[in-house]
């Protein structure tokens, strides 16, 4: 891995342009499943959506094989569809290409964006796991990466996790790239407000909706007074 110098850490010309131009749009829910799911998720799923704007939902289902995976995902991905929530598979860039999906998340252990890019084409967006790294988010933007992630913010239950950045890496990205940046980890309606004031382009939540004691639409709903409220 190489170090990037000073030099490259300067904002470049072109990003600098745009900022003058002063877009970047408003902070949005990027929903990942629970870890596992049963014949009734669906259901669930539109009432999720039914409590709020969606911008992407994460197929994460973890010690499953693909075809059981391509199995529970068909219903949710058309659902996705009819709600124009991009639907995105997690780890494995061949079931992402196989079901036709709107993107791939990659950790650091998932494969090469490169490779995923030259699989799955332009308009197939690809996340990758960057942790507390800017060093590996810088790494993921030179792959050709469409999002970034950053986290685990919060303790969280869902996932063991070993980093746990500070608010300013996403100042200091979205500062500096153009790029979107993904916050993750433990995040609730009632911790996230210091990530969206730091820059998150997208909060990226599981257990705060799949868990909250009013159902998933009150989940999201709980969100929509702090999204896009930098
Ligand atoms: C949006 C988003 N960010 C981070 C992750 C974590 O990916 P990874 O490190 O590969 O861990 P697993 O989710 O595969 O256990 C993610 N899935 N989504
Ligand atoms: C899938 C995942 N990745 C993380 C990371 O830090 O990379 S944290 C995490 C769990 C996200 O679920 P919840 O909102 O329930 O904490
Ligand atoms: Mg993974």
């Amino acid at each position: 891995m190489t170090d990037f110098t000073d030099d490259e850490l300067r904002l470049d010309p072109s990003f600098a342009d745009k900022f003058e131009r002063g877009f970047r749009p408003p902070c949005q829910l990027y929903l990942i499943s629970p870890p596992a799911i049963d014949d009734g998720f669906t259901a669930r799923l539109a009432q999720a959506f039914d409590g709020g704007e969606v911008a992407a939902f994460q197929l994460r289902l973890k010690g499953i094989d693909e075809d059981a995976i391509a199995r529970a995902a068909e219903p949710v991905q058309k659902l996705c569809a009819e709600r124009d929530v991009a639907f995105i598979i997690n780890d494995s860039v061949a079931l992402a290409q196989r079901l036709g999906a709107d993107g791939v998340h990659l950790g650091q252990s998932d494969g090469d964006p490169r490779e995923a890019r030259k699989l799955l084409g332009p308009r197939v967006q690809i996340g990758v796991t960057c942790h507390d790294s800017r060093h590996l988010a810088m790494e993921a933007g030179e792959a050709g990466a469409d999002y970034v992630a950053f986290g685990a913010f919060y303790p969280t239950t869902t996932k063991e996790t070993l980093h746990r950045p500070e608010p300013s890496i996403l100042s200091w990205w979205t500062t500096l790239f153009e790029l979107p940046c993904v916050a993750i980890g433990g995040i609730t309606a009632e911790n996230a407000a210091p990530l969206v004031a730091a820059g998150a382009d997208f909060l990226a939540v599981s257990s705060a909706v799949w868990g909250h004691a009013d159902g998933p639409e009150a989940g999201v709903r709980a969100f929509a007074g702090i999204l896009g409220a930098s």
